[in-house]
């Protein structure tokens, strides 16, 4: 870990402002591109000349190991922030400035409905201040303990989201390596975002341009949770996007049982229920959130990492309640997406079954609001696709307009073209 002193306090604050000039890495370029590294960043997200006098600061929403996180309206717009508040001196005494670069820079580059937004970014003599897009209903881990524990159903639902946003990251070339409930936030109207970048670490061919050396930095080093840190990474193997799915496991035990599943007093008992894989399923748990879990648990990091099983796994836990769709019956692609509206946007999940049926299933209840009428005949159903984030479905009597922010528009027409040809 970097060592800081006075000088560690300029780098990060030069590092923090958006001094320095460099091109954006080009979003849905090439995937083997490799990490940029590089002294001078174009930042997406503006440093702004303000000062906390500029806002009316209202109730904290959270405390992290660096950091204050409070609501925050700005006076002049009206515009509401999670301001996230970060002690200069304390930063550097900590040796947590690589970590504030590393979510500033990263932050920066993401954009997806199920990851927290860096609006702006000012400091003062004292303080680093990054305002964030603003969670109002406050953690998931909150929301399970309130509740006891979650139903499958409310478990599938958030299951659905975060997989969904974890599947941009690692598309991106990020491990996130901090995935629990109290860095999963919720929207007022209850859809996840993923927050806390801090630990995150580029792959070798990340699209995330980033600054030198830190792409190997921590590449070792032990960061993350106890509770939910895997146990090649106890044996001091470098992160893998592995990291992600142990931890999207432990995660979704916790949502259904209401702890984390390899709980205990301490942390070194924690790291020996961990190697010894000492792993036990409430009886509660249906068969399919055992099979899945029990995957994205397995100790061997190359058979966790099998994305086809793992995928099987999740559509058979995502399928399990799932009646609409008949016995046998095999979805064939699945998407969050946003329908365009006149009025409002919606989200709703798209599903293309093998039958062929083309359904939009409301995320939340897992149920279906509408089918599209088959057809093999092009002229009665086609995709027309206007860009890789927008597309149309158009039948005779109706035309849907989606935006999928995964940008798998072209992967749509593809599937649905291919159905209607085989
Ligand atoms: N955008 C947001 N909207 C609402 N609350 C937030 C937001 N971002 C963070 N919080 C709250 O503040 C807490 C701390 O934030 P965060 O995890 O980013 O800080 P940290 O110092 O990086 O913490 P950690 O110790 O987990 O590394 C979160 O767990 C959450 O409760």
């Amino acid at each position: 870990m970097t060592t800081v002193g006075a000088d560690g306090e300029e780098e990060m604050e030069r590092d923090f402002e958006a001094k320095l000039r460099l091109q954006q890495p080009s979003m849905g370029g090439v995937s083997s591109k490799a990490v940029q590294r590089t002294n001078s960043i174009a930042f997406r997200a503006p440093q702004e000349q303000f000062t906390i006098d500029d806002f009316e600061l209202g109730k904290v929403f959270g405390v992290g190991s660096y950091s204050k996180v409070v609501r925050a309206k700005k006076k002049d717009t009206r515009n509401v922030y999670a301001l996230k508040i970060m002690d200069k001196k304390f930063i550097a005494k900590e040796n947590k400035v690589s970590y504030v670069k590393m979510e500033r820079i990263v932050l920066d580059q993401l954009d997806h409905p199920g990851i927290i937004r860096l609006c702006f970014t000012f400091q003062d003599s004292y303080s680093l201040y990054m305002a964030l897009e603003c969670c109002e209903g406050g953690e998931l881990f909150d929301q399970i303990t309130r509740k006891g524990r979650l139903s499958e159903d409310e478990a599938r639902f958030y299951a659905a989201e975060v997989v969904d946003a974890l599947e941009y990251i690692h598309g991106m070339g990020l491990i996130h390596r901090d995935i629990k409930p109290e860095n999963l936030l919720l929207t007022i109207d209850g859809h996840i975002k993923i927050a806390d970048f801090g630990s995150v670490k580029p792959t070798r061919d990340s699209q995330i341009t980033v600054l030198p050396n830190s792409a190997n930095e921590k590449a070792c080093t032990f960061v993350g949770t106890a509770a939910y840190i895997p146990p090649e990474v106890l044996n001091s193997s470098p992160a893998t996007l592995g990291n992600d799915l142990w931890a999207l496991g432990c995660t979704l035990y916790q949502m259904l049982s209401g702890s984390s599943p390899f709980k205990d007093a301490s942390e070194w008992l924690i790291f020996q229920k961990i190697i010894a894989r000492d792993l036990k399923f409430p009886e509660y748990f249906s068969h399919e959130a055992r099979d899945l879990i029990d995957k994205l648990l397995f100790t061997k990091l190359s058979d966790r990492a099998q994305k086809g099983t793992c995928f099987m796994k999740f559509m058979q836990f995502m399928n399990a309640r799932q009646e609409f769709l008949e016995p046998g019956e095999v979805i064939i692609m699945i998407s969050m997406l946003k329908k365009i509206q006149k009025l409002s946007n919606k989200k709703v999940q798209l599903i293309l079954t093998d039958k062929p049926k083309l359904l939009l299933v409301d995320p939340s209840k897992m149920t279906v609001k509408a089918s599209i009428v088959w057809s093999d005949n092009p002229s009665e159903l086609n995709v027309q696709v206007t860009n890789s984030s927008y597309f149309k479905i158009c039948t005779p009597k109706k035309v849907i307009s989606f935006e999928d922010a995964k940008q798998r528009a072209w992967q749509w027409k593809k599937a649905i073209e291919g159905l209607q040809h085989r």
